[in-house]
């Protein structure tokens, strides 16, 4: 496979990654004949950056005529049947920084993109996710492969065991601190969205337990799964229907 990348860093006004295990490059390629775009690294409300910049990639994604955006994340399993290593398709988010106004859309309204008030019911494309369970029983990824609720926080510090207990309880099954804000801009834009989250870490929700959130765990786990995942995503990317606009 032929790609062209570039460095975040060569690109007028693109933000920077600042994360350790995020390299900061835009990757252009095919798969199985299909034109693919990748992130490598993605921006967080917690390196500083305004709403709006953290999600600018999915407009830039959407003007160069992409249809389909996935997203991967890590995060910190709540649903107390999940184990390190599970790999959750995210069926719907709690947007915790949206309750405080802190929306990527606020502001005055771009009508090129999309309208004032998008819909969020349906951010999680029901065909991809259902496409995602089939290709996951195929690879025999069943028995590590979930559905659940995504909650983003601010970060940068992890929970506290009272924030879990509470985020559990309001029907989040896992929580992170990105995904959401790109959801909804790419909603907002009207590209389809499915994604992934892979449980680095079970939050801790007992005062008794000994474990502690740390990134050196989470980046450990990506690298566990990381072939795994890439088959998952790059399998369901080969069969996504298209509309033959770069035929
Ligand atoms: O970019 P994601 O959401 O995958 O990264 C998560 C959230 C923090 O950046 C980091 C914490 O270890 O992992
Ligand atoms: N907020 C949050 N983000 C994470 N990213 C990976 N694990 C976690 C976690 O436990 N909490």
């Amino acid at each position: 496979m032929r790609i062209v990348a570039f460095d975040y860093r060569d690109i007028p006004n693109f933000p920077q990654s600042t994360v350790h295990g995020h390299a900061g490059r835009l990757v252009f390629g095919t798969l199985k004949g299909r034109p693919c775009v990748c992130m490598q690294g993605r921006f967080h409300l917690y390196e500083g950056y305004p709403i709006q910049k953290i999600t600018m990639p999915m407009r830039i994604f959407k003007l160069l005529g992409v249809e389909t955006v996935i997203l991967t994340n890590a995060a910190g399993g709540l649903n107390q049947d999940y184990k390190v290593g599970d790999i959750m398709i995210i069926k719907d988010h709690l947007n915790m920084p949206g309750f405080a106004g802190n929306n990527p859309l606020a502001g005055p309204n771009n009508e090129r993109f999309g309208v004032r008030f998008p819909c969020m019911s349906d951010a999680y494309d029901r065909e991809l996710q259902q496409l995602a369970l089939d290709v996951g029983s195929e690879l025999g990824y069943s028995d590590f492969l979930r559905e659940g609720v995504y909650c983003v926080l601010g970060g940068p510090s992890f929970e506290t065991i009272a924030e879990c207990r509470m985020l559990h309880k309001l029907g989040a099954d896992a929580v992170g601190m990105s995904t959401v804000h790109e959801v909804i801009v790419a909603r907002h834009c009207g590209m389809r969205v499915f994604a992934l989250s892979l449980i680095t870490n079970e939050a801790v929700m007992d005062y008794d337990s000994e474990e502690k959130a740390n990134h050196e765990e989470v980046l450990q786990t990506g690298k566990q799964r990381a072939e795994q995942l890439e088959r998952l995503v790059s399998t369901v990317v080969t069969r996504i229907e298209h509309n033959n606009n770069f035929a």
